[in-house]
C-alpha cells in the first residue's frame, strides 16, 4: 500500500507520467511510468508525410506531371471527393511553419518523400534537371536537421513521372529499372551529404496491387471484368509484373547507394513494406493455412526476395507462370539489398480459405484463395476508425513486429507509418478532440514497447500524418494528421488533442 500510495504521489505531481504499464510484486500493483522514457535514448519519433499529398505546387516552379495529377484530373470521379493534389496541404509554401509545430510537439523525426517529377520533370536526367526543386528539397531539409529533426526519405511514393508512363507504361516496363536508378543517383549526389537514412520506394504493395489489381489507384488499371472503370489493364498478370520491376528498381537504387556513396556519406538504405497482420478466421488447418497464404501474398511478396531471393512458395505454387523470375544474378542483388526496414501497419484483418479457387476472373488478390475479414461471429477485429478498411488493431503491431524477427533474420526497423483517420469531420472544434486518436497512438506505443521487449530491433516510429492531407483516392474526406487542417480556411494548422498528448508524452 506504501509503495501504490508513493506512486500515486509521484504521478499526482507529474501528470506527464502516463499510467499503463505495471510491474508486479507479490500482492502490489506498482505504475511504472509509460512515456519517451520507456523507449531507447535514441528511438526517433517522428511523423510521415509524402510529396504528393502535402506539397502542392504541383505544376509550379518547374515541376512536371507525375501519374497522380493525371489521374485526378482526367478521372476525377474516381476520387471521392473529385479533389487533386494542386495545392493539397501547401506543404511546398509553408515547410518551415510546418517544421516549427513538429519541434513544438517534440518529435524528432520527419519521413518525407521527393517528387520525382520536381526534379526530373521528364524523368531522366537527359531531359533536364528542375534545379528548382533541387534547391527546394536542400531548403527543407536543411531547416529539418536545423530544428534538431532527423528526415528519412523516401525517394518514390506512388508519383511516376507521366513522361515515363507515357515513353513505356511506367512500372510495366523494364525500362523504369534503369530511369529509377539515375534518379536515385541524382538525389544520393544532391542531398546525401545530410540525408542519412534513405529508402527506395513506398509500399510496392500498395502501388502494384491497388495501381494495377483493383486499379483504384494511379494509374488506375485492371481488368475490365472488375467493373472499376478503368480503361486498361489485367488483373492477373500486370500487379506481378510491376512488383517485380520495383523490387529491381529498389536493387539497383541500393546497389548504387552502396557502392558510389556509402562509404563516403555513411547514411543508409532500405525500402518500406506495408502488411495488414492476420489472424485465422477459425482453429481449422485450413483457416492457419489461409492466414499463412494471406501474409505471403501480402508481405512475403516482396519480404522474401528481399531476404532470401525469391518470392514465396506459395505464391509461385498459386500463381506459376504468371510470377516473373528472377536470373540468378537478379536474385543476388534483390537478396540483403536493404540495411533497414521500413514497416507501415495500420490494421489487421481475419483470413478464412475459399475452398474452391477461382477458375475465371482470376486477379491477384483472388490468387491468394483467401477470404479476408474484418469481423468474426459478428465481432469486429478491433475498434473501427473513420475508414472502412482499418480497424484499431494494437496487438496486430506487435505480432506483425514479431513475426518479422523471428522470420526475415531480425532485421533493423523503423515503423515508418501508423495512425487512423478521421471521417465527416469539417469542423475544427470536432476535428482537434480526437480523443480515439490519443487511445489509438497509446495502445500501439504500448505493442510497439512490448515489441522491443521481445527483442525486435525498432529505432524509430513515425505516425502517419502530421497533417490531414490528400488521402489518394478518398482526397480530403479522411483526415490521418496529429495537426488538423481547416480546408475552409487558408489552410490553418490546428494541432489536435493526439499532437498534445504526443508532446507530453515526448517531454524529455
Ligand atoms: N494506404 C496505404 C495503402 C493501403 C490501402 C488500403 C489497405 C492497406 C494499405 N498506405 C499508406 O496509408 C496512408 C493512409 O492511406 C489511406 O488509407 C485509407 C484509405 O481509405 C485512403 O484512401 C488512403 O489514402 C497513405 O496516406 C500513405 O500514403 C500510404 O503509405
Amino acid at each position: 500500500s506504501f509503495l501504490l500510495f508513493l506512486s500515486v504521489l509521484v504521478f499526482s505531481f507529474f501528470p506527464q507520467i502516463e499510467l499503463s504499464v505495471t510491474a508486479n510484486f507479490p500482492g502490489h500493483k506498482i505504475f511504472v511510468p509509460f512515456n519517451r522514457s520507456s523507449f531507447p535514448v535514441d528511438f526517433i519519433f517522428g511523423t510521415a508525410s509524402s510529396a504528393y499529398q502535402y506539397e502542392g505546387a504541383a505544376n509550379k516552379n518547374g515541376r512536371g506531371p507525375s501519374i497522380w495529377d493525371t489521374y485526378t484530373h482526367k478521372q476525377s470521379e474516381r476520387i471521392t471527393d473529385r479533389s487533386n493534389g494542386d495545392v493539397a496541404v501547401d506543404f511546398y509554401h509553408r515547410y518551415k511553419e510546418d517544421i516549427k509545430l513538429m519541434k513544438f510537439e517534440g518529435l524528432n523525426g520527419f519521413r518525407f518523400s521527393i517528387s520525382w517529377s520536381r526534379i526530373l520533370p521528364y524523368g531522366k536526367q537527359s531531359k533536364g534537371v528542375n534545379q528548382e526543386g533541387i534547391t527546394f528539397y536542400k531548403n527543407l531539409i536543411n531547416e529539418l536537421l536545423a530544428n534538431g529533426i532527423q528526415p528519412l526519405v523516401t525517394l518514390f511514393h506512388w508519383d511516376t513521372p507521366q513522361a515515363l508512363e507515357d515513353e513505356y507504361l511506367g512500372f510495366l516496363s523494364p525500362h523504369i529499372v534503369s530511369d529509377f536508378r539515375d534518379y536515385a543517383d541524382l538525389c544520393f549526389k544532391e542531398f546525401g551529404d545530410k540525408i542519412k537514412l534513405w529508402t527506395t520506394i513506398n509500399e510496392p504493395w500498395t502501388y502494384a496491387s491497388i495501381g494495377y489489381d483493383s486499379g483504384k489507384f494511379a494509374p488506375g488499371r485492371c481488368s475490365a471484368w472488375m467493373n472499376n472503370s478503368c480503361v486498361a489493364g489485367d488483373s492477373a498478370t500486370e500487379p506481378y509484373i510491376v512488383g517485380h520491376h520495383m523490387l529491381l528498381a529498389h536493387a539497383e537504387a541500393a546497389k548504387v547507394y552502396r557502392t558510389k556513396y556509402k562509404a563516403l556519406q555513411k547514411g543508409e538504405i532500405g525500402i518500406v513494406l506495408v502488411s495488414h497482420w492476420f489472424e485465422q478466421y477459425s482453429k481449422t488447418k485450413e483457416d492457419a493455412k489461409a492466414a499463412k497464404r494471406a501474409i505471403d501474398f501480402m508481405f512475403g511478396w516482396f519480404i522474401d526476395p528481399l531476404t532470401y531471393g525469391d518470392y514465396p512458395k506459395n505464391m509461385r505454387r498459386l500463381v506459376q507462370d504468371r510470377l516473373p523470375k528472377f536470373t540468378t544474378e537478379q536474385a543476388e542483388m534483390v537478396k540483403g539489398s536493404y540495411d533497414f526496414l521500413g514497416l507501415n501497419y495500420y490494421t489487421s484483418n481475419y483470413a478464412s480459405n475459399i475452398v474452391s479457387p477461382y477458375k475465371v476472373n482470376i486477379s491477384y488478390s483472388r490468387d491468394s484463395q483467401v477470404n479476408e475479414t474484418t469481423e468474426r461471429n459478428g465481432k469486429l477485429i478491433g475498434e473501427p476508425t473513420g475508414s472502412s478498411v482499418f480497424f484499431a488493431v494494437p496487438e496486430g503491431l506487435h505480432k506483425f513486429l514479431v513475426y518479422t524477427k523471428k522470420k526475415y533474420k531480425n532485421p533493423t526497423i523503423y515503423v515508418t507509418e501508423n495512425g487512423m483517420s478521421d471521417a465527416n469531420v469539417t469542423e475544427v472544434q470536432q476535428g482537434v478532440n480526437d480523443f480515439q486518436r490519443v487511445d489509438f497512438y497509446r495502445r500501439h506505443l504500448l505493442a510497439l514497447n512490448a515489441s522491443l521487449k521481445d527483442g525486435v530491433i525498432v529505432k524509430g516510429y513515425f505516425a502517419w500524418s502530421l497533417l490531414d492531407n490528400f488521402e489518394w483516392n478518398s482526397g480530403y474526406t479522411q483526415r490521418f494528421g496529429i495537426n488538423f487542417i481547416d480546408y475552409t480556411d487558408n489552410l490553418k494548422r490546428y494541432p489536435k488533442l493526439s499532437a498534445l498528448w504526443l508532446k507530453k508524452f515526448l517531454l524529455k
